[in-house]
């Protein structure tokens, strides 16, 4: 049974999702605590009503992203997870952060990598005209949203799509991706091995 921690910024539907398979059995593990960067986000109420520690590490507080790093950590280490989630978690993390969850820790990022890292990406689909879209879920590594990817779901963009029907478009594929791709990670079936995404002993080529 795996341990999962799972770090979020914002409404947390993806955290829901998560929530969700493992209460059916679709993901075999726990959720032992879910960690926000900003107080009072409704993800945090949606892992008190789970039953799971909801705790914020509010990086306003801190004078250095060194030193809430450190306070992140030092939170997230107590629970000793197997698997470490990114579900719209807004912070860019150092190498160092990085390096000591490397090959746990998941993120999901809403456009086909390696199109259009950062920020903003459903604007930057409509601003360039683009007919397809998708959503990505990657291996954390120093590289911003530059980490091996695991799996993409893609959708068409039409012409009366705005920012936000993408967005609703983009996460119905979400939460049925992360939660497929967690499952994999918590049951071995992915792997991080020589800086590569594996599954099931096959390199993951995207
Ligand atoms: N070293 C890494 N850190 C993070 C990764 C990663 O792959 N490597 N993924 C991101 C998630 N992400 C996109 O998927 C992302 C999150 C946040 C930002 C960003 O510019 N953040 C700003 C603050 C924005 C805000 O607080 O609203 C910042 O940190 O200054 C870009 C991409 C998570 N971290
Ligand atoms: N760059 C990171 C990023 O933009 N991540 C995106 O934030 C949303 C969080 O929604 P949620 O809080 O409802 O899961 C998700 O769509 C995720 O792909």
């Amino acid at each position: 049974m795996s341990n999962i921690v799972v770090l979020i910024s914002g409404n947390g539907s993806n955290l829901q999702a998560i929530i969700d398979s493992v209460k059916n059995g679709a993901i075999e593990g726990r959720i032992s605590a879910v960690i926000s960067n900003r107080p009072g986000v409704f993800g945090l109420e949606r892992a008190e009503k789970a039953g799971i520690p909801a705790i914020t590490v509010d990086h306003t507080k801190f004078t250095s992203r060194a030193d809430f790093e450190q306070a992140l950590s030092q939170t997230i280490d107590q629970y000793q997870p197997d698997v470490l989630v990114l579900a719209g978690f807004m912070r860019i993390l150092s190498s160092e952060f990085v390096q000591h969850y490397l090959g746990k820790m998941l993120n999901i990022h809403p456009s086909l990598l390696p199109k259009y890292p950062g920020l903003n990406t459903h604007r930057r689909v409509l601003e360039n005209g683009d007919k397809e879209h998708g959503t990505s879920v990657h291996f954390v590594t120093a590289e911003l949203d530059g980490g091996p990817i695991i799996a993409q779901r893609s959708i068409h963009v039409t012409a009366d799509d705005t920012e936000e029907s993408l967005q609703q478009k983009i996460q119905q594929q979400e939460h049925k991706l992360y939660p497929e791709v967690v499952s994999w990670l918590c049951n071995g079936r992915v792997q991080f091995k020589d800086g590569k995404a594996w599954l099931d002993n096959q390199v993951i080529s995207i």
